[in-house]
């Protein structure tokens, strides 16, 4: 039976990855409509979204996506949440931008007609109706991860998941990203590196080599991140002098 409460629960979620401890008993609770999971390289952030996500298992404790276990049932997750990968050519499979677009409405028991008819609606909406045919191939990086963004809010998830969503691409395509992301009604869990991406969350998680090493507003956590990576930096620095 489903749990009436809506939200990301882990309950002393492991993960351990070729004998390796990568997220260590994760206890959460996550509610709020803006999340931010922030970390340096190689702290958990992809696992963590690829357990929230239900792609992988946890070897010991639970997760549950608005009361449902996001591993064992994948078709009410698929309906529960989106993944916003950090690099759009990891996520599209199809040459051309209607057939992107159809895919995950066809695989979810909607008619090819019917997904094609949502398909070019949601372009007119957005302006781009002379989208529909052309290849993927000829969209620009930032006009992929924008088709990215279109194929899961045609999925209407409750949930998003985006993964460094604004790495890479140009200042004008950031801020224009950031404003749809802004406007969204689906609960966002960002994963980022950069502390100014999740500057505006309800919530911010840092994760620290598969811990939680804290949990609050943004007012308080971000300062704290920040010092912590510019000390890790500078020693990082003398330890390169010393050699
Ligand atoms: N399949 C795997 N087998 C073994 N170790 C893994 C595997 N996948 C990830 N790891 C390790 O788990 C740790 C966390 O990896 P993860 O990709 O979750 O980190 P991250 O915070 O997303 O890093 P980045 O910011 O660099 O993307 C890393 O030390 C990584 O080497």
């Amino acid at each position: 039976m489903p749990d009436p409460t809506p939200g990301i629960t882990l309950s002393a979620a492991t993960v351990i990855l070729s004998d390796r401890v990568v997220l260590d008993s994760i206890s959460l609770t996550l509610t709020e409509q803006r999340i931010g999971i922030l970390g340096r390289n190689g702290s958990g952030k992809t696992t963590l979204l690829r357990l929230i996500a239900g792609l992988i298992a946890p070897q010991q404790g639970s997760v549950r996506l608005d009361g449902i276990d996001p591993y064992s049932d994948r078709k009410a997750a698929l309906a529960a949440i989106g993944i916003l990968f950090q690099n759009p050519d990891h996520q599209i499979l199809f040459p051309t931008v209607e057939e992107e677009l159809a895919f995950g409405l066809i695989q979810s028991g909607v008619s090819q007609a019917e997904a094609l008819a949502r398909v070019h609606q949601a372009l007119a909406r957005e302006g781009r109706a002379h989208w529909a045919k052309e290849p993927v191939s000829n969209l620009s990086q930032g006009q992929r991860h924008y088709l990215c963004l279109q194929a899961v809010l045609l999925m209407q998830p409750r949930t998003i998941l985006l993964d460094e969503p604004l790495a890479g691409l140009d200042l004008p395509t950031q801020a224009r990203l950031a404003r749809r992301f802004a406007d969204l009604p689906q609960r966002l869990v960002t994963i980022t590196h950069d502390p100014a991406a999740v500057a505006a969350a309800d919530r911010v998680l840092w994760l620290e080599g598969g811990r939680i090493a804290a949990d609050g507003l943004p007012a308080d956590v971000l300062p704290a991140f920040t010092a912590e990576m510019a000390r890790i930096g500078e020693r990082d620095a003398d330890a390169d002098l010393t050699r």
